[in-house]
């Protein structure tokens, strides 16, 4: 039962980058230290690899109960280790919504069953996400919802949303909005701006983001709820959760690995995996998208990983369904784009893609003794081209097939046991 994983490259999560072996046993870390020799282990040899905290995607979509043609949670999982995920907290816009303990039961058994890595359901805020009854919060925070948010329905009312942080607060919720005020954003399929007027496609502008989280900024203000801002994508954006995070509100923000790295110039040939909300937007977001992180404006990457048919896809682009499928690529399109052109380093990632999204969870992260062995093995420097087919997700739909990226995933570790080895059958590891 106990593993040791050799002569890797270690970053912790609490700022040490060392080499050195890790002895595993029953799940727990046991040691960190120099050659760990123990006779009876399974060994991994992790030499000129990068030993981390398990990534921790705190949006992501697993589609069940209801759309299982897109995802389940046994795929949305396996796609999940593949990315180097061991935990992923799941968006509550299923059918029938996560907005009931039934639901939220429903969930956690089919992740206990069939799911690969760890699942934390983040329940609706209204009833049938329909904007108009707010959830019984209490009943779904006792169920195990580790957050809340009507995720894609953006809850138009102030008032309602001001009633919602109001019970928020009061029973320690958090509560995670996607800002679109939907009378500026419209009838809007990519970003509005030079390229979409050429190629004809009607915008989404920065405002219907900016307007939206300006006003959840206010009411977070006034309530004291805890607020976390889903895929922000606009310089606007970075500027508002500045300077709110400068007036002290309770509030963290995360960005997709697709609006830190595509912008709108993507969509030019109307491929229909370009588009989601909110959209690829400029040069001049991402950069200042990448200031955010670097100043700790923004928290956490997260994917929003939104698998969809190849139907849903497959029409034209105002008609194609919103989303990414972003669990898989995640590591590589943040390594390839950020840490290997040297705009953050491996020990910001791990802060980004582990440390800060557990920290605003609640949940433990981190490589230290005593703590649980949720890791990832990756291979920094290894190139691969991206290949949709060869997906562990339902979900094709991404805008990055095709494209030659840096760093592999090779091994995801959760509660000791390997539920992703690259290339390797798991049933051939014993632990
Ligand atoms: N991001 C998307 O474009 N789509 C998401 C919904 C959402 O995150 O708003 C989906 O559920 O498909
Ligand atoms: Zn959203
Ligand atoms: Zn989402």
């Amino acid at each position: 039962m106990r593993m040791i994983i050799k002569n890797g490259t270690v970053i912790d999560g609490f700022g040490s980058e060392v080499k050195a072996d890790i002895l595993i046993d029953y799940g727990i870390i046991k040691a960190i230290d120099k050659n760990i020799e123990i006779s009876d282990a399974v060994v991994i040899d992790a030499t000129g690899k990068y030993v981390l905290p398990g990534f921790v995607d705190m949006h992501t979509h697993l589609r069940q109960p209801g759309f299982e043609e897109k995802e389940t949670i046994k795929t949305g999982t396996e796609a999940a280790a593949a990315g180097g995920y061991t935990t992923v907290a799941c968006m509550p816009n299923t059918n029938p919504p996560i907005d009931n303990e039934i639901v939220v039961e429903y969930v956690k058994s089919i992740a206990q069953r069939e799911g690969v890595v760890k699942v934390l359901p983040i329940g609706a805020m209204t009833k049938g996400m329909k904007g108009e009854e707010i959830t019984e919060m209490a009943k779904l925070k006792k169920a195990g919802t580790v957050a809340l948010s009507d995720d894609g329905f953006p809850i138009m009312s102030a008032g309602l949303m001001k009633r919602i942080m109001t019970y928020g607060k009061m029973y320690d919720l958090l509560m995670i909005t996607h800002c679109e005020d939907k009378t500026l954003s419209g009838e809007g399929v990519m970003n509005s701006g030079v390229i979409s007027t050429m190629i004809g496609l009607k915008g989404i502008p920065h405002e219907a983001e900016e307007v939206m989280l300006a006003r959840n900024i206010i009411l977070a203000k006034s309530t004291g709820v805890r607020l976390h801002i889903a895929h922000i994508s606009t310089k606007g954006s970075v500027e508002l959760i500045k300077e709110a995070k400068e007036k002290g509100v309770k509030i963290t923000a995360e960005v997709t690995p697709h609006n830190l790295t595509l912008t709108d110039e993507a969509v030019y040939n109307y491929d229909t995996n370009t588009k989601a909300y909110p959209p690829l937007r400029t040069r001049e977001d991402i950069e200042a998208l990448i200031e955010g992180l670097k100043d700790g404006t923004i928290d956490a990457i997260a994917t929003d990983h939104a698998p969809h048919t190849k139907d849903d896809k497959k029409v034209p682009y105002d008609m194609a369904a919103f989303g990414i499928s972003g669990l898989e690529t995640a590591f590589s399109v943040i390594n390839t784009f950020l840490v290997q052109k040297g705009k953050i380093n491996m020990k910001d990632l791990v802060k980004y893609m582990s440390i800060n999204p557990a920290n605003i969870l609640g949940i433990s992260s981190g490589i230290k003794v005593g703590a649980t062995a949720d890791i990832v093995i990756v291979d920094p420097y290894e190139e691969y081209v991206v290949d949709k087919d060869k997906f562990k997700s339902k979900g094709k739909n991404t805008p990055f097939h095709g494209m030659k990226l840096k760093g592999v995933v090779e091994y995801t570790i959760v509660e000791g046991q390997i539920k992703y080895a690259r290339d390797r059958k798991i049933e051939k590891i014993e632990v």
